[in-house]
């Protein structure tokens, strides 16, 4: 920090398990990912080259190492797994995967329809060689299930061997665990969590309003995914209540009484209408 101020949250220490920011990379050359890390590293804890971008960047390697140099692991997209697997290529991933020096893998079926055990099967196959992060939930928007469902899927998932599942989002926002509009599925939410430890879940949450969602549900040290590179400074300041969507949450009373903040502000509202 570049000075001191106080009321402001503990975050976890890097390397995280717990308030884990994941970057989506979608082909930063390497300057540019030179030029993130510069500002950022420190707040970045794992970084996912989204979907298949990682079959056409160039550099590939070199950044891969960039990224590994700073101690922040790498993964591939669940589409490039997908894309394997669909093509009888699994092997090859594997190969694919070691010649990267990619310890971290998603295993997800957000594009195909995969049944539930082939899919546990490969989670419990990758987790042999590193730490597996498997996504639930499907980027068809037709494709809806019950919380009941998410919870079934995550629980095997997390018992067949994934370090942690996520919370499918897309880039967009609008799916999966939000509405179309980028609204938050609140009870859907709402029923996860009270079902499966929220320090096995990564919420993807691409858009602000629901960043500050689930810092305010959850608390700074939430696990959020899919989060731009030029996002991750404010994201933080976010988790830090320094942004105007959580300032007043880790203010002591006194102070929200005091400024009005919180509910004290919704309380001054009250009594300018009655
Ligand atoms: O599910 C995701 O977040 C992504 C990005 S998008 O769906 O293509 O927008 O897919 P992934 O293959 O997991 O990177």
């Amino acid at each position: 920090m570049n000075y001191s101020l106080s009321h402001v949250p503990e975050r976890t220490a890097q390397p995280r398990n717990n308030g884990v920011t994941m970057v989506m990379d979608k082909g930063l050359s390497l300057a540019e990912a030179e030029n993130f890390l510069s500002k950022a590293a420190k707040f970045v804890d794992i970084i996912k080259l989204g979907w298949a971008t990682s079959y056409i960047t160039e550099n590939l390697k070199e950044k891969i190492q960039l990224y590994h140099a700073h101690n922040i692991p790498v993964y591939f997209g669940g589409t490039l797994f997908e894309a394997f697997v669909v093509r009888n290529q699994f092997e090859d991933y594997l190969r694919v995967l070691d010649e990267y020096g990619l310890e971290y893998a998603e295993v997800s079926d957000g594009s195909i329809t995969l049944p539930h055990e082939e899919k546990c099967n490969y989670i419990a196959k990758l987790a042999t060689r590193g730490k597996v992060l498997s996504e639930v939930g499907s980027k068809d928007a037709e494709k809806i299930f019950a919380p009941y469902k998410w919870i079934d899927l995550m629980r095997s998932e997390l018992q067949a061997g994934s370090w942690k599942v996520i919370g499918e989002a897309r880039e967009s926002g609008n799916i999966g665990l939000y509405r179309s509009t980028g609204e938050v599925r609140q009870g859907l939410v709402d029923e996860i969590i009270n079902a499966i430890s929220a320090e096995n879940i990564i919420w993807e949450a691409p858009q602000r309003p629901q960043q500050v969602y689930f810092v305010k549900l959850i608390g700074p040290n939430v696990n959020l995914g899919n989060i731009a590179p030029e996002e991750v400074i404010a994201l933080e300041t976010t988790r830090l209540g320094l942004r105007s969507d959580t300032f007043a949450s880790y203010l002591p009373e006194d102070i929200k009484q005091k400024y009005k903040l919180g509910k004290y502000f919704q309380d001054e509202r009250l009594k300018q209408d009655n």
